[in-house]
């Protein structure tokens, strides 16, 4: 059944589930929270239902099929498999899910995959030890470490361990200084950031000249994504929790990155009619309906969304499914170039 028949308009207001927290979602300053008289601009801007879903999901399918052919002629030619080595550190749900995931897309392109499953309890030290190990790993292209990583450990001194060349992630300060700087270029792109964007290239939006906002500033989502726009000759805007006029700003814009990890916090009154977006939220809330008690639902209110912009992603399946494809790309990439494969 279609989300938008299925869902009702109150569905934007749900709760957060007591029982299962992913993440910890600051409460947003007043300005932000809905007031009703958005209610009647809502209404009247809900006259085009011709919004395109930008389907993640089938964008996935098609770059995890060209990994494949490009997979399988290097092995061909010169007999190297790509390999990504995944970290875990403790036992979070949601990470377990994750790196699940990533292992079943690398299985389904041919790539090689490790795994270190470390207990919460590891010493930073264990986890620096891994990582050495992987870097000196010739078989071993790319390394993840899942984040959040334990609150005992320093995410800093980790992520600089990796080696640039195998940072698949792109969270190297290296890699994400080159991001910001003209003239040079990164060995890796962080995956959801660009995932983002190879979602408004593959369905056509034109990012030149156009006004952009970001939602959100995380070193790993909000602040690349800000970053690759502009290199994208966007002219781009980020709001962040401590923005005083974000619905304004953000009405402003042709294309929309929400990266704020608040359930449906961006309503339909605050979109421009025609913008297109791109929804990174993952947030859990309660539905009974759901055998698991719960679904995910993006930072957009995508029922309001779908009815003013001229694109937007679903949640699930828009970046989530893209970011994995893009590790997968970033992986490749890391293999080429080690092994000077065109
Ligand atoms: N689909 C995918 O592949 C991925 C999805 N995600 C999802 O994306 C979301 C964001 O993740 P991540 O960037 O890691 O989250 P973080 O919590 O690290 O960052 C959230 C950002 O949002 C800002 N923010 C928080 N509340 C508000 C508010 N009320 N108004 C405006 N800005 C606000 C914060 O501002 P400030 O800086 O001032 O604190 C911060 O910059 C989450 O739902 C996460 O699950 C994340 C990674 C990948
Ligand atoms: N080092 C590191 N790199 C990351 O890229 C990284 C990370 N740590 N920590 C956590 C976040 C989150 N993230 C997601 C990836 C895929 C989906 C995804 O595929 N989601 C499905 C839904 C999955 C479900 O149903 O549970 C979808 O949106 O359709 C979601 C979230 C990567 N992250």
């Amino acid at each position: 059944m279609a989300s938008s028949v299925f869902f009702t308009h109150s569905h934007c207001y749900s709760s957060k589930p007591s029982s299962l927290v992913f993440r910890q979602v600051g409460v947003g300053p007043t300005s932000l929270r809905f007031s009703s008289s958005h209610v009647a601009s809502v209404a009247a801007m809900a006259m085009d239902s011709s919004a395109k879903v930008i389907d993640g999901k089938s964008v996935a399918k098609q770059i995890r099929d060209e990994i494949t052919a490009e997979v399988s002629r290097m092995r061909e030619s010169i007999g190297v498999i790509p390999g990504l080595a995944v970290i875990l550190v403790g036992d979070r749900k949601d990470s377990a899910t994750y790196v699940r995931n990533k292992k079943k897309a690398c299985e389904s392109v041919g790539i090689n995959s490790l795994e270190a499953n470390l207990p919460e309890d590891s010493t930073e030290e264990e986890v620096l030890n891994y990582i050495a190990g992987y870097n000196d790993d010739p078989s071993v292209h790319g390394i993840l470490v899942q984040l959040p990583l334990p609150s005992h450990m320093n995410e800093q001194n980790i992520l600089n361990a990796v080696r640039i060349e195998k940072d698949v992630d792109g969270f190297h300060p290296l890699n994400i200084g080159r991001l910001a700087m003209r003239g040079r270029e990164p060995l890796f792109v962080p995956c959801t950031p660009k995932g983002c964007i190879e979602l408004l290239h593959r369905y056509n939006a034109s990012i030149k000249g156009k006004r952009a906002v970001v939602i959100g500033r995380s070193n790993i989502v909000g602040m690349p994504a800000a970053l690759l726009l502009q290199r994208e000759d966007a002219t781009v805007s980020i709001v962040h929790s401590r923005t005083s006029n974000p619905e304004e700003i953000i009405r402003q814009a042709d294309i929309i990155i929400a990266a704020v990890g608040q359930a449906n916090m961006v309503r339909g009154s605050w979109i421009k009619p025609g913008a297109v977006i791109i929804d990174v939220g993952i947030n859990p809330v309660e539905d009974p309906n759901s055998p698991r008690g719960y679904k995910l639902v993006g930072d957009v209110c995508y029922e309001e969304a779908i009815r003013i912009a001229s694109a937007v992603t679903p949640v699930p399946g828009g970046v989530g499914p893209t970011t994995i494809a893009m590790l997968l790309q970033n992986t490749l990439i890391s293999a080429k170039r080690v092994h000077h494969f065109e």
